[in-house]
Parts: structure tokens; sequence; C-alpha cells
């Protein structure tokens, strides 16, 4: 059951939704505590509206399917800050970090880095932000990512785009890259097209049942394909 971008119900009851997540969540760190303006009126028993919460996208779709290019017009055109996840680590990498060799290889390889490793970046940079919309891009790859994400963090995403993109396009865009990116290359884009379709999909799905999904044609140029993805935006301005 795919969401097509007609239909914007899940935005509507975002913040109901919102609050059953956040009441749910048993243990873990909460990062939205953090942005939370919430003061509770002891006298009256109420919560008053100045609670300010972030509001989260997810950008998931496969290897090259266009989703940095794609973050970067949401950004220009709607205000949120772009945190890829694979550029966090590739930051970890050139920052000599004490995971840096082993997320260098992991890259290379196409594999999956260890969930604690990827949430506690993404963290890092909600909490360094004084935004209050994001989008996480290229995360989360697993089932085990989504599952790490929402204990730590303490909330789902209010939205998730997926860019649906055949395999023979997503690869010759990767091959014409020209980034320099140790994983341009057709050995890992096999592996990485792999990983997809077995760990990446199954939180597709997931998010699809939740009802929380906008499928987004991934053919076509930038332009064709960034106004498909602006009506699940605009309602939001
Ligand atoms: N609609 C498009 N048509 C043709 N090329 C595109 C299109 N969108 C993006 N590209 C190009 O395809 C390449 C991959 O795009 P992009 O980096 O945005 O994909 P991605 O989903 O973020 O990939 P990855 O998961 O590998 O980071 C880039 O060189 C980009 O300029
Ligand atoms: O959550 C994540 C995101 C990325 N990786 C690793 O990085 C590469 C490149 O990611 P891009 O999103 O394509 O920039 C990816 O293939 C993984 O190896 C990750 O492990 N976890
Ligand atoms: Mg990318």
């Amino acid at each position: 059951m795919w969401r097509r971008v007609a239909s914007l119900s899940p935005l509507v009851s975002r913040s109901k939704s919102r609050l059953l997540d956040q009441v749910q969540v048993a243990n873990g760190f909460n990062v939205w505590q953090v942005f939370s303006t919430q003061v509770l009126n002891p006298t009256e028993g109420g919560v008053s509206d100045r609670r300010r919460t972030p509001l989260v996208t997810f950008v998931l779709g496969g290897p090259g399917s266009g989703k940095g290019t794609q973050c970067t017009r949401i950004v220009e055109t709607f205000g949120f800050t772009h945190l890829s996840a694979g550029d966090l680590l590739r930051k970890e990498i050139s920052s000599n970090s004490e995971n840096g060799s082993m997320i260098l290889n992991t890259i290379r390889e196409g594999k999956i880095v260890p969930s604690e490793v990827t949430v506690k970046l993404i963290q890092k940079a909600i909490e360094a932000s004084e935004n209050d919309r994001f989008l996480i891009d290229g995360f989360p790859r697993s089932e085990e990512n989504r599952i790490a994400y929402e204990r730590v963090i303490g909330a789902e995403p209010d939205i998730v785009l997926f860019f649906d993109c055949p395999v023979e396009e997503m690869v010759k865009r990767v091959l014409n890259r020209n980034q320099g990116r140790v994983d341009d290359n057709i050995d890992t884009v096999k592996e990485r097209l792999k990983v997809f379709t077995e760990l990446n999909l199954p939180v597709i799905k997931y998010y699809s049942e939740k009802g929380k999904l906008y499928k987004i044609d991934a053919t076509g140029s930038e332009d064709e394909i960034f106004e498909r993805v602006r009506p699940v935006f605009a309602v939001l301005r």
C-alpha cells in the first residue's frame, strides 16, 4: 500500500500522533526534550501550547535515486536542515575519529555501519541545530536502524519520502556521479542494491503500512521530480 502525494492526511494529524509517539516511548534519551518549550501548568493541570518539537522527514531510496539532489531543493524551498547519514559518516572518516577505518571499510563494501554509530551522529547533529525541521537522508537503512533511532530519539518521523527509481537508472547515475566516492563503482553498487532490497525495503514497507510513506516517481528531470515532491511540504507553510 503506497501513499501517493494526493493524500496528505498524515500531516494533518501530525501533532496528535507525535504526542502518542512520545507517550509510548518507555526508555532512552528523548531528543525532543531538547526542543520542547512545553510548560505544565500545575494549577490548570494542562499543557501550554508553547510546545515546539522538530518535524522529521526520512528520505529513502536506492543508491543514486536522487535523494541528496531533491533534499537540496527541499532545503531551498521549505527551510529544512539536511542531514545526510552518508555525509555524517564520511565526515567521521575524514576527521580521523576512532571509528573512521571501520566506517570506511563498511562503505567500501556497501554494507551498513552499526546503528549506534549512525544514530549518535544524527542525534548530535539534531541537537546542534537551531532548526526544527530536518530531512534525514539515507537513514534508516534497516529495521535495526529504525528501531535504534526510535529508541534513542524517542519519536517516529512525521513524513517518509521514498524515491522510486528503476535499477538501470540508479546504476547509470551512480557511475556518472564523478564525486570521488569510494562506493561509486560497479561492484559496490551491486552490493548496495542487494542491501537496499533485503534491508531498506522492509523499512519502506513498515512506514507504508503506518500511512506515513510518500512514494515519489524518481524518473525524469530534477525539476519534474521536485514538482512531485512539492505538494508533500506545501501544506506546512
Ligand atoms: N533526475 C535526475 N536525472 C539525472 N541525473 C540525476 C537526477 N537527479 C540526480 N541526478 C544525478 O545522479 C547522481 C546521484 O544523485 P544523488 O547523489 O542525489 O543520489 P542519492 O540518492 O543521494 O545517492 P546515494 O544514495 O548514492 O547518496 C548525481 O550525480 C546527481 O547529479
Ligand atoms: O544510515 C546509513 C547511511 C549510510 N551508510 C553507509 O554509507 C554509504 C553511503 O551512504 P549514502 O546515503 O549513499 O551517502 C552506504 O552505502 C552505507 O555503507 C550506513 O551504513 N548507514
Ligand atoms: Mg546521497
